[in-house]
């Protein structure tokens, strides 16, 4: 099974605005709400590929509930910890430009960590566990990923710097940096994807057996022990990229499930992210499938096994 772990989940309230002026009345022409968080929304692009998961994390609260909902009407599995303060609501301000502000969202408690343990109980060998999303500062995962380890589930980490690093300790199957995660782990900058070749291959030899790069219409670099990739993204007109990441994760675990290559769990990666970046909303199947021809992978270096 897989299993996706958002500890902080949230309703994501999306106002379309076109011309946002700070410091004035703005009104919205459109408004959505849809669930949110990195997990969350990688449950939700898995589902729409035919790939089954449980969302796991800690919800609250009035909002808590509506996630739980939503995912459930869409036929996602969901076992959260219940906690006593309303789960965030993050604000996405979409029109000639992206504006976000994502709340910190309440604080977890230890006896609420430990309930999220107690899930972990009926975790199996070959069962595979996507850490994805902001956590509050000081929480620590570490207990987590070992007990991972210890029961050889695969562990997935698509978050900030700071659980990155945690992460890399226990030799994760799958990280995916964005630029400003590559950054702020390294603490240096890119202007394009070549800066970050050679980081991809530290993080490799820091214990990260794949590692997706993605840098948004830049493309995207796949790195592991062997070789290093390097995929442009497809063409198309930008709605609005929140999510994007979150589909590609989904994307290649979905392909790696099924099968397929890592090199072809990669490509299909980058056209869901896209297919995510082009829409109103997630990618899915389809319009992922509409892209896959258009995105073109070059090997950066050769095998060294
Ligand atoms: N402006 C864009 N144009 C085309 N594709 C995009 C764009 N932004 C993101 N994507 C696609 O989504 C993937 C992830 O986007 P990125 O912004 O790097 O990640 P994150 O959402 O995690 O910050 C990219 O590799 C690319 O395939
Ligand atoms: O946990 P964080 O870092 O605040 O991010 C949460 C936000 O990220 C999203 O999951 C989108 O993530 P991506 O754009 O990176 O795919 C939103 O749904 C959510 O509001």
């Amino acid at each position: 099974m897989i299993y996706t772990l958002t500890c902080n989940p949230s309703i994501d309230y999306f106002l379309n605005v076109h011309d946002l002026n700070k410091g004035e009345l703005n009104r919205a022409e459109t408004v959505t709400l849809q669930p949110g968080g990195k997990g969350v929304n990688i449950s939700r692009v898995m589902k729409r590929f035919g790939q089954d998961s449980v969302a796991l994390g800690f919800t609250g609260g009035f909002t808590g509930e509506w996630i739980t909902a939503f995912l459930n009407k869409e036929d996602i599995k969901t076992d959260f910890v219940q906690i006593d303060y309303d789960s965030r609501i993050n604000v996405k301000l979409v029109g000639k430009e992206e504006t976000e502000i994502n709340a910190a969202g309440p604080r977890i408690s230890n006896n609420n960590i430990s309930k999220l343990i107690q899930t972990m109980e009926r975790f199996i060998e070959g069962d595979l566990l996507v850490v994805a999303g902001s956590i509050h500062k000081g929480m620590q995962l570490s207990r987590i990923f070992q007990i991972c380890k210890e029961k050889r589930i695969k562990l997935v980490v698509d978050a900030e710097a700071e659980l990155l690093k945690q992460a890399l300790f226990f030799q994760p199957y799958l990280i995916k940096p964005n630029q400003q995660e590559l950054e702020d782990f390294f603490e240096c900058s890119f202007s394009n994807m070549n800066d970050a070749i050679p980081y991809c291959r530290k993080l490799v030899n820091m214990g990260a057996k794949n590692v997706i790069f993605s840098m948004g219409s830049s493309g995207a670099l796949y790195a592991n022990k062997n070789a290093l990739y390097k995929a442009y993204v497809p063409k198309g007109e930008v709605v609005h990229t929140i999510g994007a990441g979150d589909s590609m994760v989904a994307a290649f675990l979905t392909k790696i499930q099924l099968g397929y290559s890592r090199l072809a769990a990669f490509r299909f990666s980058v056209a869901a992210g896209s297919a995510a970046a082009y829409s109103e909303e997630l990618c899915n199947k389809q319009s992922a499938f509409d892209l896959i021809g258009q995105v073109t992978v070059t090997k950066v270096e050769e095998d060294v096994n």
